[in-house]
């Protein structure tokens, strides 16, 4: 651990720092976060941009006082360092570690927990106008990257700051990188003023510099001020947001502390908002995250001497099984686009962008558009596939409803990361995909038990004549053989994977395989167990269903998904839609936020383990009549009144009415 770094206990502890010994500070930071997550794995490349960047903001402004947004938040890993926590960095996104993002309940410096991009500047207006309304003092200042200001919700507060005239500074970290490339004209504007050698001049210099020129000086000057527009399109750079009524300061070298440190104690003395545009180098400092960004954005653990990630040698993650089996597609329909908001690698369709670059699109940070634009591709026949993790696809729910659903447009949402996803944690895991389409009309909701399913269900979706969603997890499949030729499934039909008639195993998904595994364990105790595949949210296969239910009148369900609004929660409302009489234990994420930490430690404690589904079926099967009382489990009868709100009685456990 670097000596220096050491001596910081606090932001404040800063300002004892020479020149010279805040230059071996940033050297130790970069030294402490490579050896980091070179053992638990992080976003590297982001954190080493910033390194000077976080430095100045804790040199010149005083946290909490004065309040930081950071945006994404996946690069305030050098924020976490210089604000208490160098002592626990260690435990960087492990299970009870800190967070790899801002968290209000970690520390009193990270003024708004973050996460999901593009928000920054929204929250900052409103720490602005919260200050401002109970006249408190302190800067806001915001730091979003360039691939976030291509989020539209960064451009709806960007348009509405600058109108407000309201104190807070923006602090744009352009290294021209999203995950991958950032893309957008708004990239192109930046990428103009990093590379053009008359943009490195501020609208104060030119004017500064004429006014210190004798006699002619003041009199051009108000000739230029006359030409303003001509001059700011030749030599100001910044025009964009100059006219959004910013204060443009840059473009600035984002390595420079002290240049830096001067540009922002000028823009803490400017009134009304401020953009600084600073140039930072993704990966600045460690060979192998310099040259390649994108790898090392988000990396797992790797060799420091040699920058290689140890890879876990396994089967091909569901992500990579999606990408190979729309490749396969594409080349037999060339109807078949593919869209992605800023994550070509993430979503497996880097092979397909190259393949065909004509007919992929990546729109940037931009969910909302990017679901609005596949409704309108596939009304005019195409076959969009829009790959985009379940979290952030919550970004588009409404156009899902509105562009989608309610057009009965045939686009494919093809929901990576659905479920628990790990280190990145709360802010990340897909928990709530079912629920938040399963009630929207016209869609069709699947998840596959494992990667060869996948490639089916994926071929079914581009075939599907409407709105379908397929939801399949993070990481590596079960390993299976992948049949040859694909198949189109029959919508809304489960797949009864074994019969037992002492309890009833009805999963979704990656909890398929766990509900087979825990039928192993019942059996071993005697019990048999019926287990069903469900392939479908929506439509359920009710006739399976209910007639599983009725002959044998025990039924476990199973979801790596919020409980509430879930797939469970889809079987109840059948059983009580048909008047049937069942005992019912649904098993999925309770009502709260999954913290982060390894996905085998959360699912063990949410109780997503084949030994957990064991008990409680145990439990149920256990009960000698078919209605136990409402100690071990929800009872669920209704009169049989479909239709109507039928007079439905449900003792939950515990829950006694
Ligand atoms: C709504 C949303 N969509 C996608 C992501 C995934 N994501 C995380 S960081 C990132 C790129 C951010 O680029 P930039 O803001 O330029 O930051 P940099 O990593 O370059 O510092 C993306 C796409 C996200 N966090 N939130
Ligand atoms: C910060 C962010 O949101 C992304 O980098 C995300 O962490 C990627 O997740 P995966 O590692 O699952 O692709
Ligand atoms: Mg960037």
């Amino acid at each position: 651990m670097g000596e220096l770094l050491e001596r910081v206990k606090c932001p404040g502890d800063l300002q004892e720092f020479s020149a010279q010994e805040l230059e071996q500070l940033a050297q130790e930071i970069r030294e402490q976060l490579i050896e980091t997550i070179a053992v638990t794995g992080g976003h590297l490349a982001p954190n080493l941009g910033v390194v000077e960047l976080t430095l100045a903001m804790h040199l010149v402004f005083s946290t909490p006082q004065d309040k930081i947004v950071w945006d994404v938040g996946h690069q305030s890993y050098v924020h976490k360092l210089l604000t208490g926590r160098l002592e626990r960095f260690c435990t960087l996104r492990q299970h009870n570690g800190i967070a790899g993002f801002p968290k209000r309940s970690e520390s009193i410096h990270d003024t708004i927990n973050t996460g999901h991009s593009s928000t920054s500047i929204s929250a900052a207006l409103g720490l602005a106008f919260a200050r401002d309304l109970q006249n408190q003092k302190g800067a806001v200042i915001t730091v979003i990257g360039d691939g976030a200001l291509t989020g539209g919700v960064a451009l709806e507060a960007l348009n509405h700051a600058g109108n407000v005239k309201t104190d807070m500074i923006v602090v744009l970290n352009d290294n021209e990188k999203s995950i991958a490339d950032n893309v957008g004209a708004l990239s192109t504007y930046l990428t103009r003023m990093r590379t053009d050698p008359r943009y490195f001049r501020s609208k104060e210099d030119v004017e500064e510099t004429l006014r210190r020129i004798p006699t002619i000086g003041p009199q051009v000057l108000k000739v230029l001020e006359r030409v303003k527009e001509g001059l700011k399109h030749i030599v100001v750079p910044g025009l964009l947001f100059e006219e959004l009524g910013y204060a443009y300061l840059g473009p600035i070298d984002g390595h420079n502390l002290e240049e830096l440190r001067s540009v922002m104690q000028r823009a803490r003395k400017i009134r009304g908002p401020v953009l600084i545009h600073v140039l930072t180098k993704k990966g600045k400092g460690y060979g192998p995250a310099e040259a390649n960004p994108s790898a090392f954005h988000g990396v797992g653990p790797f060799d420091i001497a040699t920058g290689k990630v140890h890879k876990t040698e396994g089967p091909k993650s569901y992500t990579q099984v999606f990408g190979e089996t729309l490749m396969t597609l594409a080349r037999q329909d060339e109807k078949i686009v593919a869209i992605t908001a800023a994550m070509p690698d993430g979503t497996g369709l880097t092979p397909f962008a190259k393949a065909f670059p004509a007919r992929f699109f990546d729109v940037g940070i931009a969910e909302q558009h990017a679901v609005t634009m596949a409704s309108a591709m596939a009304l005019e026949g195409l076959k969009p596939v829009t790959a985009i993790y379940s979290t952030f696809m919550q970004r588009a729910y409404d156009q899902v409803f509105h562009d989608v659903c309610l057009q009965k447009a045939p686009v494919v949402l093809a929901i990576d990361r659905g479920g628990v996803v790990g280190e990145d944690g709360e802010t990340h895991h897909g928990l709530f995909d079912f629920a938040y389409l399963r009630h929207i009309p016209e869609i069709v909701v699947m998840a596959p038990k494992d990667e060869n399913e996948l490639q089916h269900m994926i071929y079914t979706a581009v075939e599907y004549p409407g709105p379908i969603a397929v939801r399949y997890p993070r990481g590596s499949g079960l390993g299976v053989p992948l049949d040859q030729k694909l198949e189109r499934l029959p919508i809304g039909k489960a797949e009864v994977l074994r019969h037992g008639q002492d309890v009833a195993l009805i999963a979704i998904g990656s909890m398929v395989a766990v509900a087979q595994e825990a039928a192993e364990l019942l059996l071993q105790e005697g019990i048999q167990a019926t287990v069903v595949n469900a392939r479908f949210v929506k439509p359920l296969d009710e006739a399976t269903l209910l007639n599983v239910a009725q002959k044998v009148g025990r039924i476990v369900t199973i979801e790596e998904h919020a409980l509430a609004g879930g797939f469970g929660s889809a079987v109840l409302e059948l059983l009580e839609d048909h008047g049937v009489a069942c005992a019912v234990k649904r098993i999925g994420v309770p009502d709260e936020f999954v913290q982060h930490g390894a996905s085998s430690i959360l699912r063990k404690e949410l109780g997503l383990t084949a030994q957990n589904v064991a008990r409680e079926a145990q439990k149920l099967a256990g009960t000698t009549q078919k209605l136990v009382d409402s100690e071990t489990a929800a009872v669920c009868y209704a009169t049989p009144r479909k239709g109507n709100l039928a007079a439905v009685k449900i003792a939950f456990r515990g829950d006694k009415r």
